[in-house]
């Protein structure tokens, strides 16, 4: 709501003349109008004047003023907060809702079987293998507190394809899923395009730990007799990594433009799509 102020004490006295000025406040903005009035006028005239331009002033300031900027679903609770909103609107609904039905939901009456899990885990290999490595390996700034947070699992996907080994299994060399993510990933961090690849980062991390992590305890009560892999095992208290990391990628996303954070959310599609295509090797 608009108010103006006539600030009388505000008329101070120049040479041939009497200048007084109004305030008039408008949100956070005031402008002020000066009234040039000869010594001769009364003051009464200077306040009736202010009166009646009070409220062009006033209409001329909102006319002005920009429109409310958009706020993003999320916006408020910081930029990892919009990408979930977004990510989130991908999943299919009875997917999104899983972890509300105590593991009982769709995944649950997926039929795993292990050469299919053994794809999923090798070509998630290649997809924390390629990310890892641009994150560690680079140096620009964006990236450094994004670097050793304990959500890493490329080794430890390593060392559940040894055990799988072990166990007499023929692990399959890396495919074509898993390939097209890697390369994309790699063109991404070529191209210096920083937002893109914070985009896949958080969803590469986050997934796994959500629902990645849901699907990991439904295959091991299935296949492989309860045996906890260590892709699902972190070094740590996986909420408060996922804190960490959160704030991090929320610092980075502080310093970009509007543009740039449209930018990562509309990425989302692009990771959804690629690693889904991962997801699919569990479906029967
Ligand atoms: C079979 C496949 C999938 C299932 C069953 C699944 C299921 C879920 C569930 C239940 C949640 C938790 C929702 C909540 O917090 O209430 C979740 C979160 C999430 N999912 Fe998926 N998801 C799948 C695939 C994907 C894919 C392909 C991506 C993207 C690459 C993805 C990215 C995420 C992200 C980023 C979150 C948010 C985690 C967070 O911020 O806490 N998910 N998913």
């Amino acid at each position: 709501m608009a108010t103006a102020r006539i600030n009388a004490s505000s008329c101070f006295p120049t040479s041939r003349r009497l200048d007084c000025e109004i305030h008039v406040s408008l949100r956070a903005k005031t402008v002020t109008v000066r009234y040039p009035l000869t010594k001769a006028a009364p003051r009464r005239h200077l306040v009736r004047r202010a009166n009646k331009d009070r409220n062009l002033v006033v209409n001329a300031m909102e006319a002005a003023e920009e429109k409310p900027t958009k706020r993003y679903p999320g916006e408020p609770k910081g930029f990892v907060e919009e990408m979930k909103f977004v990510v989130m609107k991908m999943h299919p609904r009875e997917h999104a809702n899983e972890g509300k039905k105590e593991f009982n939901g769709p995944v649950s009456t997926w039929n795993f079987t292990i050469e299919g899990y053994l794809k999923f885990l090798v070509d998630s290999k290649l997809v924390f293998d390629t990310l890892e490595e641009i994150i560690h390996e680079s140096t620009v700034p964006a990236y450094v507190g994004l670097k050793n947070t304990g959500l890493e699992r490329a080794e430890n996907l390593r060392r559940d394809l040894e055990w799988f080994k072990e166990q007499g299994h023929k692990i399959p060399e890396p495919m074509v899923r898993g390939k097209a993510y890697s390369q994309y990933l790699k063109n991404i961090a070529d191209q210096k395009d920083h937002p893109a690849l914070i985009c896949h980062f958080y969803n590469i991390n986050f997934a796994h730990s959500a629902g990645g992590r849901m699907i990991g305890t439904k295959v091991s009560q299935k296949i492989l007799n309860n045996k906890e892999l260590e892709f699902y095992n972190y070094n740590g208290q996986l909420p408060g990594l996922l804190q960490n990391v959160g704030q991090e990628v929320n610092k980075v996303a502080e310093l970009w433009t509007r543009e740039e954070k449209n930018h990562c959310l509309e990425e989302t599609e692009t990771s959804f799509k690629l690693y889904w295509e991962i997801f699919r090797y569990l479906l029967p």
